[in-house]
């Protein structure tokens, strides 16, 4: 059940009932926008927010994110999804429409570290994250007394190498059963197997605690102190199964001087993972990442 933590999180979603999103991704020609605005028009929506990018107009990408208002669409989008595929085949489109009438059912993973855990759910208690947070799924029981203390069931599934293959089953039942629509990796530190990728492709978010491409994989503070860095950074990207190395959402860094020991740099990452993370991961709730060739659009 949604929690009703915040009244202006109830006001929000009254508002926001008949608000719909559709993105598009297509090969770039004339009277992409013309005929998408149209075909809303005619079926009663109101624009309220169109982005679009192209790779070369003279023939390259078209991307496109609109927002719009369609009264009772819950009722009709049935019907408007059935009229647009005959625009998409038109132009040979990939396209999504998402709902917020539907609020998205986010799962976070966790190891042992809770900074971006906690400030996660922070966000989701304040109702700044219009989401529903239903479970937490960690490989250690440290974090258990700490969500359940607000009232968010807690799932302690061990993993090691010997039983990675029951673990991720055990995980994706607990997925299916809670109707999870994107996992957030909070510091999660087991890598997921290409199978349990496939049941989420792109629906994954992880936050990695360096500025990627740089110190890819494990110990990327110790390894960044032993560089002599002058930036440390933090990268929020959807995972895949070659490792920190999937399509990249948010990025930030801070610089750091010779005075810095590894704890320090922890510490001033902590703060970084924390905020590219919730920027990533609202940035997902509001459908406004597109992929495509191993890298994002983000309108
Ligand atoms: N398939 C993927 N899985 C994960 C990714 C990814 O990009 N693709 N990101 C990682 C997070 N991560 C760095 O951000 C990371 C986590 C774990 C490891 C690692 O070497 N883990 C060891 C076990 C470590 C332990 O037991 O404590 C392992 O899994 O063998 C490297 C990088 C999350 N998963």
């Amino acid at each position: 059940m949604l929690q009703t933590i915040n009244a202006n999180y109830e006001t929000f979603l009254q508002q926001f009932k008949d608000r719909a999103r559709l993105l598009i991704t297509c090969p770039d020609q004339q009277g992409i926008v013309a005929k998408v605005s149209k075909f809303l028009y005619e079926h009663g929506a109101n624009i309220v927010q169109s982005d679009q990018y192209s790779t070369d107009p003279a023939g390259g990408t078209f991307f496109m994110r609109v927002e719009f208002d369609l009264p009772d669409i819950v009722m009709k989008k049935e019907e408007l999804e059935k009229d647009f595929h005959h625009i998409a085949n038109s132009f040979q489109m990939k396209w999504k429409f998402s709902y917020m009438s539907h609020v998205k059912r986010m799962a976070i993973f966790v190891s042992k570290q809770d900074h971006c855990l906690l400030d996660l759910l922070w966000r989701y208690q304040s109702g700044d994250f219009l989401c529903e947070i239903p479970l937490v799924i960690s490989n250690h029981p440290d974090l258990q007394k700490t969500v359940e203390s607000l009232g968010i069931p807690y799932y302690f599934i061990p993993v090691n190498k010997e039983n990675k293959r029951e673990a991720e089953q055990k995980q994706l039942e607990l997925l299916q059963k809670y109707q999870i629509d994107f996992v957030v990796l909070a510091r999660y530190m087991q890598i997921l197997s290409p199978e349990f990728i496939r049941h989420y492709q792109y629906n994954i978010i992880n936050i990695h605690h360096s500025f990627l491409p740089a110190f890819v994989g494990a110990r990327p503070y110790e390894r960044a102190y032993d560089r002599g860095v002058k930036i440390i950074g933090a990268t929020s990207h959807y995972v895949t199964e070659n490792l920190d190395e999937g399509p990249i959402i948010e990025q930030g860094v801070k610089e750091v001087n010779h005075r810095y020991n590894v704890e320090d740099l922890k510490r001033v990452g902590r703060t970084i993972e924390r905020d590219v993370l919730a920027r990533a991961v609202q940035l997902h709730l509001e459908d406004r990442v597109i992929v495509y060739e191993n890298k994002t659009i983000v309108f």
